[in-house]
């Protein structure tokens, strides 16, 4: 039954309620407005020089140790390797733990950044292969739980291995100590591929968005465009740089307009509000079961 409130006490809750509204107006347009055009200024997003040293030094580690030999490992370990078995909502749980030490924009667990580029995508009423891709794209970086080195073969942005390092890479002159850099072949402008030979022919830095293409080429129904997001999202020399041209080929150029669409709710999402897991789970396991077998091998 209803408590009728009288008075002073009337009046306050009265109050409070006129609070609460305010705050929903605000909320709402809030909701309406794009994942792009929240307060932080775009420019303020992947600010390398003004980077702290976790960032620095994770970056010289990075491209210190991805060789070429280093690479083809990797490969061959991915290959032979039974990792796990889990449903996607499962792998989200378990990557929770994983701070980004790559990330100079957020320090937030990863499947709030998982939700943040899902909503963002859905705010923006893209289709739901797509919002799935947001959610699942930073997935790879459970190769840190699988027996990763370090986050270095993780996480990061993304260059050819096996031609000259481009200076469109983040910190370019950390190169010069990877073994790489001065190799005869390695360091020539197309090295060990043929000019326009497509991406999919070259080596990319060995991590999560290469680890993942190959975990859900074959165990999802997504389309063509999102395992391209997948693949090349963090791949900035090119979607962002334009790097690499000389390696393309026309597929690729579809491609590139795909990630090229996805990447502002990756980036520009990290600095929405946070998500509630629990309460958006419904909505997600329905796509992820539109797109993803129950259990998948990771
Ligand atoms: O630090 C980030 C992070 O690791 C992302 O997941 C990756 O996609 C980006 O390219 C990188 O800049
Ligand atoms: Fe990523
Ligand atoms: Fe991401």
């Amino acid at each position: 039954m209803p408590i009728a409130v009288t008075g002073n006490a009337g009046r306050a809750l009265d109050e409070a309620s006129d609070a609460i509204d305010q705050v929903n107006v605000i909320k709402g347009k809030w909701n309406e407005e794009s994942a792009f055009d929240q307060e932080k200024d775009k420019t303020q997003f992947r600010d390398y020089d003004a980077a702290c040293d976790r960032v620095k030094n994770f970056y010289k580690e990075q491209h210190e140790k991805q060789t070429v030999e280093f690479n083809i490992k990797a490969r061959v370990e991915f290959n032979n390797k039974k990792r796990a078995r889990m449903g996607v909502w499962e792998a989200m749980e378990m990557l929770n733990t994983l701070v980004d030490e790559s990330d100079p924009d957020t320090d937030l667990s990863q499947i709030e950044h998982l939700l943040q580029t899902a909503e963002a995508i859905r705010r923006d009423g893209k289709p739901e292969w797509m919002q799935v891709t947001g959610l699942v794209h930073d997935l790879g970086k459970l190769l840190f739980m699988f027996g990763s080195q370090g986050q270095w073969d993780v996480v990061g942005d993304t260059f050819v291995v096996g031609c000259k390092f481009s200076d469109k890479i983040i910190y370019p002159h950390t190169f010069e100590g990877n073994p790489d850099f001065k190799d005869a072949v390695y360091s020539t402008e197309c090295g060990i591929y043929q000019r326009h030979c497509g991406l999919d022919n070259v080596m990319l830095s060995w991590g999560h968005d290469e680890y993942l293409y190959h975990v859900l080429k074959d165990q999802s129904t997504l389309p063509e465009e999102a395992l391209a997001m997948i693949r090349y999202h963090s791949f900035y020399p090119w979607h962002r740089e334009g790097a690499y041209n000389h390696l393309m080929n026309e597929k690729d150029q579809k491609y590139l307009e795909a990630v090229q669409a996805f990447n502002p709710y990756d980036l520009y999402s990290k600095s929405d509000g946070t998500c509630d897991p629990a309460r958006l789970r419904p909505y997600y396991e329905g796509l992820i079961g539109k797109f993803f077998p129950p259990v998948l091998d990771w």
